[in-house]
């Protein structure tokens, strides 16, 4: 799916979290959103999403503005994974993962076959085999983590959100996700807070700074050393890759 943001702001009791925001994802490309604490990334996301309109600017799906789009078809085409997900959910890992199978059902059809074996496939692929019966609220911050981006994922969806997918994954699994986001297909855009990742993997990067854009591109061009420290005030060291990516390695 292609996403286009075009000229988003977000104002708050007459203060600005994002001003003139444009943004472009092409499909089955990895796009990171990168940029300090309180920048803006959760809101674009949340805005990107639907869960949020902008007070200025649009959201474009392939061309189509998103308030346009029936909620059925971006109930099966677009998935997020938000930070603050409530953790009084009492459910079954295994009844979480089927929600992502809802949109795909005709109404009020019940559970499949098929559905259940793919729930019990996805939890293999998230390196969280028989944990299907286990208590979602249970589960380790890192478990339950990968449980919803595998429901995410599960959702088949074309356009993924992803608001810091990696925060409470050791770095094994972290390396296993992006591998599996850059393959899964959709279009990703993902707030990350690991510059050496997101250098490493993403397609293209989106640097927010006090809610505007202050660098878009791939990696290699748009992180550079004199932009990290404006932009983190740290020192880095930055060596690009001949695709586009690069390797960060931040100065301790
Ligand atoms: N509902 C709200 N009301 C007032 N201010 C808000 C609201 N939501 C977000 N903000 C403020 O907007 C700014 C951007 O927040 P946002 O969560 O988008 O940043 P972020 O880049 O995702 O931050 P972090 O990396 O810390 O998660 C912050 O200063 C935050 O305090």
């Amino acid at each position: 799916m292609n996403l286009e943001a075009q000229e988003v702001a977000v104002r708050v009791t007459g203060r600005s979290l994002l001003t003139g925001v444009n943004l472009t994802a092409l499909p089955a490309t990895l796009v990171g959103l990168l940029g300090p604490n309180g920048s803006g990334k959760s809101t674009l996301l949340r805005v990107l999403a639907g869960l949020r309109r902008p007070d200025q600017g649009r959201v474009l799906l392939d061309g189509a503005d998103r308030a346009a789009v029936p909620r059925r078809a971006l109930a099966r085409r677009v998935a997020i994974v938000t930070q603050h997900v409530p953790s009084d959910v009492d459910m079954t890992v295994l009844d979480v993962l089927l929600l992502a199978r809802i949109p795909h059902r005709s109404r009020l059809a019940p559970v499949s076959v098929v559905d259940t074996a793919m729930a019990g496939e996805a939890l293999v692929r998230a390196g969280l085999p028989g944990f299907g019966g286990r208590r979602w609220n249970g589960l380790s911050g890192g478990e339950r983590q990968r449980v919803d981006i595998a429901r995410a994922l599960l959702q088949q969806p074309d356009l993924l959100l992803l608001d810091e997918p990696t925060n409470h994954l050791d770095i094994r699994h972290r390396l296993d996700l992006f591998h599996r986001l850059r393959s899964c297909g959709a279009t990703v855009v993902a707030a990350l807070h690991d510059l050496e990742l997101a250098a490493a993997f993403c397609d293209r990067v989106i640097v927010l700074q006090h809610g505007s854009v202050v660098a878009d591109g791939p990696p290699a061009r748009a992180l550079t050393p004199d932009l990290i420290r404006r932009v983190y005030e740290v020192d880095a060291d930055v060596t690009a890759r001949p695709d586009g990516r690069a390797d960060v390695r931040i100065r301790t």
